[in-house]
């Protein structure tokens, strides 16, 4: 059993290396439409399913109350959290329209939707994405695999964060990561301190 321990982590290892390589910019390009956005006074709409739901709550967790430093709380919403409303979205109409429902409800011109799914292939993700290039919103999408149906959705005005691997829990691993750059790079960015 230790061998299959260290063989995922040598995997989540190589997984990361590769991605080093090749997500730094696709990443600076998300981050540099987040920093816009949210100093044009628009917010951040978060979804996906399973761990990327996680994940959507994750990024959305950090702007609201915080990444590593002070400062002040960050507009974004979590459309994952909300079981009333999914429920009865899911049960009134289809689970597919869980999240667009909520985009056409929310979502206004400038802001953006993160779109969380590591097959680029759920349909309620891609839905959500059709409803937020319907309110003008901007999107960026953290995918893997060959991005599937979500990457052939995005315009030059949007960002694709790939991860360049076909297996979902690698991909994720690297998704938290991105995440977790985003929101370095929009606290050093919109509340620059002294470098420690
Ligand atoms: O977390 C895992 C696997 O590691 C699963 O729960 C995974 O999130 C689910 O199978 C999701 O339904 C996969 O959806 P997606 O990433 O392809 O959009
Ligand atoms: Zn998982």
């Amino acid at each position: 059993m230790l061998s299959r321990i260290e063989e995922s982590f040598k995997e989540s290892i190589q997984t990361k290396i590769a991605a080093a390589e090749a997500m730094p910019p696709a990443i600076e390009k998300a981050a540099q439409m987040m920093v816009q956005c949210l100093l044009s006074g628009n917010k951040i709409l978060t979804c996906g399913n399973g761990g990327s739901a996680g994940d959507a709550q994750h990024f959305s967790s950090e702007l609201l109350n915080r990444f590593e430093q002070e400062r002040p709380s960050l507009p974004a919403i979590a459309l994952t959290t909300d079981s009333s409303t999914i429920t009865s979205i899911a049960n009134d109409y289809s689970y597919d329209e869980i999240f667009s429902k909520q985009v056409r409800a929310l979502g206004n011109s400038g802001d953006i939707l993160l779109a969380i799914s590591t097959s680029g292939q759920s349909r309620n993700v891609i839905k959500a994405m059709e409803a937020a290039l319907s309110r003008d919103m901007t999107i960026v999408a953290l995918t893997g695999k060959d991005g599937g149906e979500m990457a052939g959705l995005l315009g030059p005005n949007d960002a694709e964060v790939r991860v360049p691997s076909t297996r979902t829990a690698r991909i994720q691993e690297v998704h938290l990561l991105a995440i977790h750059c985003l929101c370095d790079l929009i606290d050093r960015t919109l509340f620059p301190q002294d470098e420690e």
